[in-house]
């Protein structure tokens, strides 16, 4: 487990980009047969991947000691997205069955969380938040078709684009967690611009969908003190909240976001003017 510590905004604008990426960016989350865990102070958020290839992965009790529990879901919960083919997810004996962009939440308390893929030539990647809860919520599988989704921006701003809602209070109830996918069209490359900062709660946004030769350059920092982060597929990066968030790619592409904080409201955002940026 990797943990990243909270910082503030007087020591980040001082940051090189070696530094940044340090402290932001999530370079590898997939390995084969394993999980990978970032613990990040702000909010407590707990961001990772996990591949099952020839064999199953579980997030086992090394992680609740790390914790300070007895097992990793005893005082949290989790929401997991699929990137990659088809796999199952085994919780205390109940088999969801997760394909491609497909999410499971997963409440407080669970035991026993498997992972595993249908096929190794084809394995699943399970893309996951988890975040401190007080209550149990029901799991649930949440598919594209079930998610709540908005279609938005044009082609003459370069950012059209699907925000599909998988995690939020419209689709399920949790104690904090809400993700979702956002899709962009073909041509277009802007995501969140308008950009806005989130007073009330942190973000984490995860690009995929992208060939070897495809970058989002990932705009962050205050307003008035931006910086970017060049990301390359399936990697992450963490946004406190006095941080803008937006992307524009080299081609287009595909990201997840995942947000903790204050309130549970899609549209509690502070925005912030293109004009005002600098
Ligand atoms: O494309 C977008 O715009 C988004 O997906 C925005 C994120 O969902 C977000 O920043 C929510 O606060
Ligand atoms: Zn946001």
């Amino acid at each position: 487990m990797q943990v990243r510590q909270s910082i503030h905004s007087d020591h980040a604008k001082q940051l090189d980009t070696a530094a940044l990426r340090r402290e932001f960016l999530i370079e590898t989350l997939f390995t084969a047969d394993t999980y990978t865990m970032t613990y990040s102070h702000t909010d407590r958020i707990i961001i990772g991947g996990i591949m099952p290839v020839t064999q199953s992965v579980t997030i086992g009790s090394e992680v609740g000691k790390q914790l300070g529990v007895s097992y990793f879901l005893e005082r949290r919960e989790l929401g997991v997205i699929n990137v990659g083919g088809p796999g199952v997810i085994d919780v205390d004996g109940t088999q969801w069955e997760i394909g491609n962009q497909e999410a499971l939440y997963v409440g407080m308390g669970r035991q026993s969380v498997i992972f595993s893929s249908n096929d190794a030539a084809r394995p699943a990647k399970f893309y996951y938040n988890s975040a401190p809860a007080h209550r149990t919520w029901p799991d649930k599988k949440i598919t594209l078709a079930e998610a709540s989704s908005t279609t938005l921006g044009d082609a003459a701003t370069s950012n059209r684009r699907t925000i599909n809602k998988f995690i939020v209070p419209d689709v399920l109830p949790t104690c904090q967690l809400t993700m979702g996918l956002t899709r962009l069209e073909e041509g277009s490359l802007w995501n969140t611009m308008p950009c806005h900062t989130h007073e009330r709660r942190m973000e984490v946004y995860f690009y995929f969908d992208m060939d070897e030769e495809t970058a989002v350059f990932h705009m962050m920092g205050q307003p008035q003190e931006t910086r970017h982060l060049l990301v390359h597929n399936e990697q992450a990066v963490i946004s406190p909240s006095w941080s803008i968030h937006a992307g524009v790619g080299t081609k287009r592409y595909t990201f997840i976001w995942g947000m903790v904080g204050e309130n549970q409201v899609f549209d509690d955002m502070d925005p912030v003017q293109i004009g005002d940026l600098r």
